[in-house]
């Protein structure tokens, strides 16, 4: 195999949204940076997870909220058009391919290196010819040597991981790839999970026209949010037709007829289920086994632990740094391409002789938020949207706090906003601090309330300045006015 070398400032591996966003930083920094990439430049949540995922959400959320309006309930009355909905997230994902993206690059100045990228010891990363999606060899046909002259960041992402059952290969189950750009709408489908992935895909396809049984080994939908919220989600699923079993684990699957045959998944109990498609939707892996960290004293297949600036730790001189999916701290495109921004930035200013910078609590260089105010919202009908702390996860942080709950459908806003509206907010105050540190909402409309929640939590606005914050009437936000009225008694 030919072997040629090119130098770069900067050599970043994996071209998603945060591979992308660092690369700018470092590029906006005067840096040369060039970024490989061995499927498509934008990364999983382009073209199978955030981006395809919402299209198809959509009208599936816009409905539900359209049979809450009187008046507006008995026009959509009817089944989604499944054909329309898949061709407009077709369209969304560019047909999976890059062009756009590619075009943004070129115009940041970023050069891109298609292939599998992998160190080969401090600050050099060889670049192997990638079979493209459309399966041509992506790289033009030789090994390429980059070296770094500041840094080498990588932004791998991560994969879905699946469970090690009997049958599962055989079983050819989709995974969050499959779920996102499936071409037609399975007619029984079983979901394995209980997080995220699980619960909007649940919604989805439940609204497309599938029927969907969820299979949950705990207790309850959305684990990582307060119980409320996942509680709200699996009554409205459940009301829409969602089969939701609780406390369910698997212990084998099987297609006995081939790929064209329904799947039969059988339960801890031996109850058998059977669906056309079965999606494992059972959390994450990174993209780390084939990356030749071993090369850099590193143990291949893991997280990559970093500190505030994102620099990985455990590497001698610094170069190396890992931002998004792959170093495990927030696995969601914002706080990722946050990561991105400040590792850029540091990487930057190093580059430049900076021997200080300022990594303290919410410094310019330092991922505070990422301890302090992660924002989510799941796109589940109804919404939920949360940042910051739950009131369990404040407790066992030992912090003095005070809980505050409100029932969203007596706000004004919210009753002109849906018949019948059914949500509740929940604001966790840190009485040491006097500011919220979580703030979580679930009901329909609660996705845009969610950055003033961010604000207030990341602000640490006081509770005394909250109060003159005054919400617009009549919207959802009067929610803030009701919730400080509560605390303050
Ligand atoms: C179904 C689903 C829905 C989601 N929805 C949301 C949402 O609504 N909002 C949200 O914030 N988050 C969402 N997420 C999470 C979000 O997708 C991830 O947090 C985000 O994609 C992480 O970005 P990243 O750039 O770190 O990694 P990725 O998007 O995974 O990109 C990594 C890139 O690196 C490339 N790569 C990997 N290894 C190599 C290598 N050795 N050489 C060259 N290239 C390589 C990959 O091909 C890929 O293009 C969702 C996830 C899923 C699964
Ligand atoms: N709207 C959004 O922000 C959004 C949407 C989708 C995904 N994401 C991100 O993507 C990431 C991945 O989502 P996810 O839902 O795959 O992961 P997750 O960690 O949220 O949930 C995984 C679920 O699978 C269950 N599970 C794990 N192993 C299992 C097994 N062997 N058998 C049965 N159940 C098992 C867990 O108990 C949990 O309920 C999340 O961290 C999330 O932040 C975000």
């Amino acid at each position: 195999m030919n072997q040629a070398t090119d130098e770069y400032d900067v050599v970043v591996l994996g071209a998603g949204p945060v591979g992308e966003n660092l690369a700018d930083r470092t590029r906006a920094a005067g840096l040369s940076t060039v970024i490989v990439e061995r499927e498509l430049v934008g990364g999983e949540c382009s073209y199978w997870a955030c981006v395809p995922s919402k299209a198809l959400l959509r009208p599936v959320l816009a409905r539900a909220e359209a049979r809450h309006v009187p008046g507006l309930r008995q026009a959509v009355g009817g089944p989604l058009a499944a054909a329309d909905v898949l061709a407009h997230r077709d369209e969304e994902v560019g047909d999976w391919k890059d062009d756009g993206q590619i075009s943004w690059l070129e115009s940041a100045g970023i050069d891109l290196v298609r292939g599998h990228g992998r160190l080969v010891g401090p600050r050099r990363v060889a670049v192997t010819p990638a079979v493209g999606p459309d399966g041509a060899d992506a790289s033009g046909g030789e090994e390429r040597i980059l070296t770094a002259r500041h840094a080498v960041a990588v932004c791998t992402g991560t994969r879905a991981a699946l469970p090690d059952l009997p049958g599962i290969a055989e079983a050819r189950p989709w995974t969050s790839r499959e779920a996102t750009s499936s071409g037609t709408v399975p007619k029984r489908l079983i979901i394995i999970g209980g997080g995220v992935v699980a619960s909007e895909m649940a919604t989805a396809w439940n609204g497309l026209g599938s029927r969907v049984t969820v299979l949950v080994r705990g207790s309850g939908l959305l684990g990582r949010i307060e119980p409320f919220a996942g509680e709200l989600v699996a009554e409205t699923l459940k009301e829409a037709g969602v089969e939701i079993r609780t406390g369910t684990s698997v212990k084998g699957l099987a297609r006995p007829g081939g790929a064209e045959g329904p799947v039969t998944v059988t339960l801890e109990s031996g109850e058998r289920l059977e669906a056309d498609e079965v999606l494992f939707a059972t959390g994450r892996a990174p993209h780390t086994a084939e990356l030749g960290l071993e090369t850099v004293g590193l143990e291949p297949g893991g997280w990559l632990t970093v500190d505030e600036t994102c620099r990985v730790r455990d590497v001698s001189d610094g170069w190396l740094y890992a931002a998004g999916d792959v170093n495990h701290k927030v696995l969601l495109t914002h706080q990722g391409k946050y990561q991105a921004r400040i590792a850029g930035a540091a990487i930057g200013a190093r580059a430049r002789g900076a021997e200080r910078l300022d990594t303290g609590r919410w410094g310019e260089y330092a991922t505070t938020a990422d301890e302090a105010a992660v924002p989510q919202v799941v796109f589940t009908d109804p919404e939920v949207a949360a940042v910051g702390l739950t009131a369990e996860q404040a407790e066992a942080e030992g912090r003095n706090i005070r809980v505050v709950d409100y029932d969203m459908g007596h706000v004004e806003g919210a009753v002109l906003y849906a018949d019948g509206y059914r949500g509740r907010a929940r604001m966790v105050v840190d009485l040491d601090r006097g500011h919220p540190i979580g703030v979580t909402f679930v009901g329909p409309g609660v996705s845009e309330l969610l950055h003033s929640a961010t604000v207030a939590v990341a602000g640490e606005v006081p509770v005394e300045r909250l109060w003159h914050a005054v919400p617009s009437f009549p919207t959802i936000s009067e929610v803030w006015l009701r919730l400080l009225e509560t605390y303050r008694g």
